[in-house]
C-alpha cells in the first residue's frame, strides 16, 4: 500500500495485500508508470515576447521538436508516451484519457497516485485541479451506483514546503515527522484527517488545502507553487448486506502537484523566493534520481528515496504498491526547450518504471477481538472445565499406572531369573548325583565354573577316549545316541549361557526401569509445569485483547504507538531492545533443549537390540518380556521434552502419540505362535479403547502400551524413531518461527535506532544522518555501482554549483579533473557534502551581506553572487589575450552572442555555466574556462590541489572557497 497511507477507520485493523485480477483469472503483479504528457498553449507573456512554438504533438502519442536544431543536434527530436495532450486539449479529456482508470482504481483497493512535473509555470496546478475535480465526482458517483457497498472517504493534505511537511488541515501543527513502519513504510505522524460528509464537502475540504499552500509570485508566474502539495483521499468500502463479512477494502489516492522546477536566471528570484527555488530544485533533482535509477529496473540498485522528504513519502507510488499516473506539463516556448527537454527526459525515464499494485483487503478489528476471544475462551475451557481437568487427571493416573505396572514387571522378572537359578541349582544337584562327579564343585584352577567354553566339552569328551579333532557333527550325534549321559552333559553348559544372558538382561532391565521411572515423574511434573504455560498463554492473550481494545480509543494509531511521540521513543526503543534480548534468550534455550531431545533420541535409537541380538536359546517368554522393557524408555522419550513444546503451534507430543497408535492398530501378526498366544491372552485382559477418545489405557486400568509387546521389535524401533523425528522438526519449525519473529522485531528495532538517529541528528542541526548512511554505503559498491553514482553525484553537484554560484573557475577544474575514477569518490563526496553544507549555510543567513553579519568571514549568497561576477569580469578580461580574434568570433555566433553587441567578451561570459541541467553546456563552459585560464596547457592541475576536508576556509573571497590553488593560479 501507499508509503504514507494511514489505516481506514478502524485503527487496528489488519491489511492484507492481495494480488489483482484481471477478469480472465490471471494475476496482475507488475504495471508499468502509465505517462502522458500535456503541452499547454504559449502564454500571454511569451507571446508578447514573439517566442515561437518550437514543440508539435504530431499524434495521439508522440511529441516532436519542430525547430531545425543548432549545434545540438544529437538531442532527440521526436517522443513517444502513453498519450500526448495537445494545447487545444481540455483537462476533461486529460482526466478521461489520462488519470481516470488509475484514480478510479482507489474504489476498489489499489492505491493510485497521479502527479504533475514539468517546468514553472507549465500547467501543472492548473491540470491537478481539473484532475482532482473530476475524480471527486467519479467516486462519488460511483459511491452512488454501488448501493450494496458502504464507503467512507477521508481526506488528508499536507504541502513541503522548505524541505518541510505542513499539513494543509491543520496549518497551526508546525512541521509533520516522517516516521518509518515496517508494515506501512513511510508515514506523515499526526497529521489530520477528515471524514468528507458528500462530495460538496469533499470539494470544500479541498478548497481549504489549496488555499493554504504555499505561493509566491515569479517573473514566470504570478501564482506559483512554492512547494509541493500531495491531497490524499482514503477510500474504504464494505458490504452493507453482510453484518458477518470481516474483510473491506482500503486504498489511498494521491493527487500531487509538484512544484515547477526553475532558473534562478529565469525566475529572477532572489531571497526567500531563491531558497524556495533552491530547495524546489533539489528535491526534483532526487526525484529525477529516483526514477532514474528505477528506470534501469536495475536488481538490488540502491535507489535514494531516503534523500528527499517528498521521494520518501512517494517511495510506495514509485517502484512500490500502487498504481500511478504521471502528467508531464510543458511549455512549447522555445526559450524553455532546455526546461521541456528535461521534462521529456523525466517522462521517458518514468515510463520505465514497473509497479506492483495489489488490492489491500482489511480484515476488521472486530474480528480479530472475536477471533483472539474466542482464542482466551478455548484456552480457560481446557484449564477450567472438568473434561480439561479430567483429562489431564487422566493423564496423571495413567503416568502412576505406567509407574506401577514397570514395578510389577520388575518384581516378575526377579521371580522368573530366581526360578531359572533355582532349577540351575536342581540341574547341579542331580548331575552331581548321578556321575558321582560335579564338574563345577572343583573347577580347574584359572577356569570359571560357569565358563561354557568348548575346553570343558573336550575334556569329557577325552575320558570317553575319542581323539579331541574327531569332533565332527556325526561324531557327536553318535556319541549323543550312544550315551544318553553325555548329552546331558552339555545341558548345563546351556543354562549356564542362559543364565549369564538372564543376569545380563536383568541388569539392563534394571538400569532401564529406572531411567522410565525418572523419566515418568520428569513427565508427571511437567504437566503440571504445562498447565501453568498455558495459564501464561491466556495471560498474554487477554494483555493482547486489551492492547486491541485500547487502540479503539481515538487518537492512538495502530501499530505506531511505539512512535507516537518522541518522548515515548526512547522508553519504546529500550522496551523493544529488552523484548528482543528476551526472545534471543528463549531461542537459545530453546535450541539447547531442541538438542537434548535429539541426543536422547539417538541415545535411545542405539540401546534398542536389533531383531537378531536374542539368539534362538533364549525363551521365547523372556524376549517378550524384554521387547515389552526396551519400548518403555522410548515410549517416555518422546516426551520428555514436552513441556517445552507446549507452546509450540503442532504438538510434537501429540504426533508422536498418533504416530504410536496408528502403529499399534496396523501391526502385523507374529508368526510364533508361543508367543502369539502369550500376547492373545494379555489382549484380551487388557482391551483399549483408543477408539473412543484417545485414551491410551486399557479399561480394567492396564496401560495400554503393556499389550505392544507383540510389535515387531524393528517396526518398533522404526516407529519410535519416526515418532522423536517428528518431534524434533516440529520443534525445529517452531524455534524457525521465533527465529522469524525475533529478526523481524530486531529489523523493527533498527528503524527505531534509525528514527532515534535521525532526531539527534535534527537536533544538532547535523547534516542528515540517513542520507550520509546512503552517500557512505554506496562508496563499497561494485564499479558499475559507482559509476551510477557518479553521474548522480555529479549532476547534484553542478545544480548546486549553481544553486550556491560557485566560482566558475573552481567549477571547470573540478569537471575536468573527477571524470568517474573509483578513485575519486572520496573528493566527490567532499565535495557534496561541502557543497550541501554551504547551500543549508545560505538558507540560513539568507541574503545578508558579510558586513550586515558583522563578520567579513562569513560567506553569504549575496557575497557569492558578488564575487562571482567578479570572476566573469575577470574571465572576459582574458578572453582578449587567450583568445584570437577568429576564436571569439565563433565563439560569439555559437554562444548566440551579437556580433554588433556591446561588451560582448562578458555577454560570453555570463552565458558560461548557467545551465546546470544541460549537459553539453556544461561541457562546453568548461572548455572555455579551461581556456581563459590555461588549465589544458601546463597540466597544472592536480586532484590534491582540492582539500579533503569539510570546514570551509577562513578565505575572504567566497567564489574561491577552500581552492587556493586557484587563488594562487590566478596570481600567476
Ligand atoms: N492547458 C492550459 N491552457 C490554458 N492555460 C493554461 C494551461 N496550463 C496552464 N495555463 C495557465 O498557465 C499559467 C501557469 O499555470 P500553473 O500555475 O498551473 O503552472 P505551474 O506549472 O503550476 O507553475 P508553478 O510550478 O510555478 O506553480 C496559469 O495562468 C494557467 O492558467
Amino acid at each position: 500500500m501507499m508509503a504514507s497511507a494511514r489505516p481506514p477507520s478502524t485503527p487496528a485493523s489488519k491489511i492484507e495485500k492481495v494480488p489483482i485480477c484481471t477478469p480472465g483469472g490471471s494475476k496482475v503483479k507488475e504495471e508499468k508508470i502509465f505517462v502522458t504528457v500535456r503541452v499547454r498553449p504559449l502564454s500571454k507573456k511569451e507571446l508578447s515576447l514573439k517566442d515561437q512554438e518550437a514543440w508539435e504533438c504530431v499524434d495521439d502519442n508522440k511529441v516532436v521538436f519542430k525547430v531545425s536544431a543548432q549545434d545540438r543536434s544529437n538531442l532527440p527530436t521526436s517522443y513517444t508516451f502513453d498519450r500526448v495532450f495537445g494545447p487545444s486539449c481540455l483537462t476533461d479529456t486529460v482526466y478521461e484519457e489520462g488519470a481516470k482508470d488509475v484514480a478510479l482504481s482507489a474504489l476498489t483497493g489499489i492505491n493510485a497516485t497521479i502527479f504533475a512535473y514539468g517546468q514553472t509555470s507549465s500547467g501543472k496546478t492548473y491540470t491537478m485541479r481539473g484532475i482532482a475535480e473530476n475524480a471527486v465526482n467519479d467516486i462519488y458517483k460511483h459511491i452512488h451506483n454501488t448501493p450494496e457497498r458502504d464507503f467512507t472517504v477521508k481526506i488528508s493534505a499536507m504541502e513541503i514546503y522548505n524541505e518541510i511537511v505542513r499539513d494543509l488541515l491543520k496549518p497551526d501543527s508546525g512541521p509533520l515527522r516522517l516516521l518509518d513502519d515496517p508494515e506501512r513504510g513511510t508515514i506523515v505522524d499526526k497529521l489530520e484527517e477528515e471524514t468528507a460528509k458528500d462530495c460538496q464537502h469533499l470539494r470544500h475540504l479541498i478548497g481549504i488545502c489549496e488555499a493554504q499552500r504555499q505561493v509566491g509570485e515569479t517573473a514566470l508566474n504570478d501564482a506559483s507553487s512554492r512547494s509541493h502539495q500531495i491531497i490524499r483521499l482514503t477510500v474504504e468500502s464494505v458490504m452493507r448486506e453482510n453484518s458477518d463479512c470481516v474483510k473491506s477494502f482500503v486504498a489511498n489516492l494521491n493527487f500531487v502537484d509538484l512544484a515547477g522546477s526553475e532558473r534562478a536566471g529565469q525566475t529572477h528570484a532572489s531571497g526567500a523566493r531563491l531558497k524556495e527555488g533552491c530547495h524546489i530544485n533539489r528535491s526534483l533533482l532526487n526525484l529525477t534520481t529516483v526514477i532514474r535509477t528505477l528506470s534501469q529496473g536495475k536488481r538490488g540498485a540502491h535507489i535514494p528515496y531516503r534523500n528527499s522528504k517528498l521521494t520518501r513519502i512517494l517511495q510506495s507510488s514509485l517502484g512500490g504498491n500502487a498504481r500511478t499516473a504521471i502528467i508531464c506539463t510543458m511549455s512549447p516556448a522555445l526559450g524553455h526547450v532546455e526546461q521541456s527537454r528535461n521534462t521529456l527526459f523525466f517522462a521517458t525515464c518514468a515510463k520505465e518504471v514497473t509497479n506492483t499494485a495489489q488490492v489491500n483487503v482489511v480484515v476488521s478489528e472486530k474480528q480479530l477481538v472475536k477471533q483472539l476471544q474466542k482464542e482466551v475462551a478455548r484456552l480457560e475451557a481446557e484449564l477450567r472445565t472438568p473434561e480439561a481437568s479430567a483429562s489431564s487427571e487422566a493423564l496423571l493416573i495413567e503416568k502412576e499406572l505406567q509407574i506401577k505396572q514397570m514395578e510389577m514387571e520388575m518384581k516378575t522378572l526377579k521371580r522368573e531369573r530366581d526360578l531359572a537359578q533355582s532349577q540351575l541349582n536342581e540341574l547341579r544337584r542331580k548331575l552331581s548325583n548321578c556321575q558321582g562327579l560335579n564338574p563345577f564343585d572343583s573347577p580347574p584352577q584359572g577356569l570359571n565354573p560357569f565358563d561354557s567354553s568348548p575346553r570343558r566339552v573336550v575334556k569329557s569328551l577325552t575320558f570317553s577316549g575319542l581323539s579331541p579333532n574327531a569332533s565332527d557333527k556325526s561324531h557327536r550325534k553318535a556319541e549323543r545316541t550312544r550315551n544318553p549321559m553325555r548329552q546331558s552333559s552339555t545341558i548345563p553348559s546351556m543354562l549356564v549361557h542362559e543364565i549369564r544372558k538372564l543376569e545380563q538382561l536383568q541388569e539392563q532391565l534394571g538400569e532401564e526401569a529406572n531411567r522410565a521411572l525418572e523419566v515418568l515423574q520428569k513427565e508427571v511434573a511437567c504437566h503440571r509445569l504445562g498447565n501453568q504455560d498455558a495459564a501464561e498463554t491466556i495471560a498474554k492473550l487477554q494483555v493482547e485483547i486489551r492492547e486491541m481494545r485500547a487502540f479503539k480509543s481515538p487518537g492512538k494509531e495502530v501499530g505506531t504507538c511505539s512512535m507516537d511521540t518522541n518522548q515515548n521513543g526512547g522508553a519504546n526503543l529500550k522496551e523493544e531492545i529488552t523484548r528482543l534480548h528476551t526472545q534471543g534468550s528463549s531461542i537459545a534455550s530453546l535450541e539447547e533443549k531442541l538438542e537434548n531431545v535429539q541426543k536422547s533420541l539417538d541415545k535411545l535409537v542405539m540401546s534398542l537390540p536389533s531383531n537378531n541380538q536374542f539368539d534362538d536359546a533364549t525363551p521365547k517368554t523372556l524376549k517378550s518380556q524384554i521387547k515389552k522393557k526396551k519400548m518403555l524408555p522410548l515410549t517416555m522419550s518422546s516426551n520428555v521434552n514436552r513441556p517445552h513444546l507446549i507452546r509450540a503451534p503442532c504438538s510434537p507430543l501429540s504426533a508422536s502419540r498418533q504416530v504410536l497408535e496408528s502403529e499399534l492398530e496396523n501391526r502385523v501378526p507374529e508368526t510364533d505362535t508361543e508367543f502369539h498366544e502369550n500376547i492373545s491372552v494379555s489382549e484380551k485382559a487388557t482391551p483399549s479403547k483408543s477408539e473412543d477418545g484417545g485414551d491410551i489405557s486399557s479399561r480394567d486400568g492396564t496401560p495400554r502400551y503393556h499389550r505392544s509387546s507383540s510389535v515387531n521389535m524393528k517396526k518398533m524401533q522404526q516407529m519410535f524413531q519416526n515418532a522423536a523425528e517428528e518431534n524434533v522438526r516440529s520443534i525445529r519449525a517452531y524455534v524457525t518461527e521465533l527465529k522469524e519473529r525475533v529478526a523481524k522485531l530486531q529489523y523493527q528495532k533498527q528503524l527505531l535506532v534509525c528514527q532515534v538517529l535521525e532526531l539527534e541528528a535534527n537536533e544538532s542541526a547535523g547534516f542528515d544522518a540517513a542520507e550520509s548512511d546512503d552517500n557512505m554505503s554506496d562508496l563499497e559498491k561494485s564499479p558499475d555501482a559507482w559509476k551510477l553514482r557518479f553521474e548522480e553525484q555529479m549532476r547534484q553537484i553542478i545544480i548546486l554549483w549553481d544553486i550556491c554560484h560557485v566560482s566558475i573557475i573552481h567549477r571547470t577544474q573540478f569537471y575536468l579533473l573527477f571524470r568517474g575514477d573509483t578513485a575519486d569518490q572520496i573528493y566527490i563526496e567532499v565535495e557534496v557534502r561541502r557543497l550541501i553544507w554551504l547551500e543549508q549555510h545560505f538558507a540560513e543567513v539568507g541574503n545578508a551581506s558579510p558586513a550586515q553579519l558583522g563578520d567579513d568571514s562569513i560567506i553569504s549568497l549575496s557575497s557569492s553572487i558578488k564575487a562571482l561576477r567578479h570572476e566573469r569580469e575577470f574571465l572576459a578580461k582574458r578572453m582578449q589575450s587567450r583568445l584570437t580574434e577568429d576564436e571569439r568570433q565563433r565563439l560569439y555566433i555559437k554562444w548566440q552572442v551579437p556580433l554588433d553587441g556591446k561588451q560582448r567578451k562578458l555577454q560570453l561570459v555570463n552565458k558560461l555555466w548557467t545551465d546546470p541541467n544541460d549537459i553539453a553546456h556544461t561541457e562546453a563552459s568548461a572548455d572555455i574556462v579551461a581556456r581563459l585560464v590555461g588549465f589544458c596547457e601546463g597540466g597544472n592541475m592536480t586532484k590534491e590541489m582540492f582539500e579533503l576536508n569539510f570546514a570551509l576556509p577562513s578565505c575572504k573571497k567566497p567564489w574561491l572557497l577552500a581552492w587556493q590553488p586557484i587563488s594562487n593560479l590566478l596570481r600567476l
